[in-house]
């Protein structure tokens, strides 16, 4: 049997809080879980380099508790601790499923996970570990997604893999309009020009800058994680 040849030795994985609920309304579903893990593990066995920033939508958004009248910043900071949650989660569940995954976290909280130290993260990868970057960027008005693009730029990802509810980049929110239509591929600028809102603007420009390309890809579909770090063109290429 030959065995298939990745496309890419390196990678960042973006997973969105909301895509470990499953069908839960919150939270995090352990068969959501051990399926994301049991394809991530199937990536790390072709040899490839595998660092994930986790969302922590799930359970608290800041922008959310901002707009209900908590003050902005400490709305964030609960969000970063959401993030940490998950990924502990996710670690946890990577562990059960014999692979060694280490938590990294953007602001300090040593007794829980380790801080983040760049040469660290990369030595954990080498090693074929999977690194999680927890807390985001540490800063409030950020995002996971802006840490995505951020540890992709410094860990030299080749691409930045964005797992969401959607199967890539469409013209318009596709759970908002219909007809709507999705892109095989796009460039930042038109990204940012079109208000295309799969990605915050910062996390878009970030990427742009450091020619670092995002594949939007559907977290729901089999395989799908797999196909791409095969170089199939699934979901929607973001380029410089
Ligand atoms: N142009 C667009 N193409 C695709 N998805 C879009 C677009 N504009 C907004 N979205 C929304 O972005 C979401 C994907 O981002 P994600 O980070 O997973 O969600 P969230 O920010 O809610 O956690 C999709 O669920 C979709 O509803
Ligand atoms: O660098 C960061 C990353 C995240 N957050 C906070 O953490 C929450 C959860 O992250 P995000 O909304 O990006 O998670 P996802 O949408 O991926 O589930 C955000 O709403 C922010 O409040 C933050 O303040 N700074």
């Amino acid at each position: 049997m030959t065995k298939a040849k990745p496309a890419h030795q390196r990678i960042l994985l973006k997973l969105s809080g909301e895509a470990l609920m499953g069908d839960d309304a919150f939270g995090i579903n352990r068969a959501t879980i051990e399926r994301i893990v049991g394809e991530i593990a199937e990536v790390t066995g072709m040899g490839v380099q595998v660092a994930v920033v986790i969302g922590g939508g799930n359970i608290f958004r800041g922008v959310a508790g901002g707009s209900a009248g908590m003050d902005r910043a400490t709305a964030d900071y609960m969000g970063m601790l959401a993030t940490v949650m998950n990924a502990l989660a996710l670690a946890d569940a990577m562990n059960h499923q014999g692979l060694v995954a280490r938590v990294m976290s953007a602001i300090a909280i040593e007794q829980v996970v380790e801080p983040y130290v760049r040469p660290k993260a990369l030595q954990y990868l080498e090693e074929g570990k999977v690194v999680v970057f927890a807390a985001g960027t540490g800063n409030p008005f950020f995002t996971t997604d802006t840490a995505a693009a951020l540890r992709g730029a410094e860990i030299g990802a080749e691409l930045v893999l964005k797992a969401t509810k959607v199967d890539g980049v469409y013209t318009a929110d596709p759970h908002k309009d219909k007809t709507a239509t999705r892109y095989a591929k796009l460039t930042f600028d038109e990204a940012m020009s079109r208000n295309l809102g799969i990605m915050d603007a910062t996390a878009f420009a970030l990427c742009r800058d450091q020619k670092l390309p995002v594949k939007v890809f559907s977290i729901f579909k089999p395989g799908a994680l797999k196909a791409i770090v095969l170089g199939s063109d699934e979901g929607t290429l973001v380029h410089a």
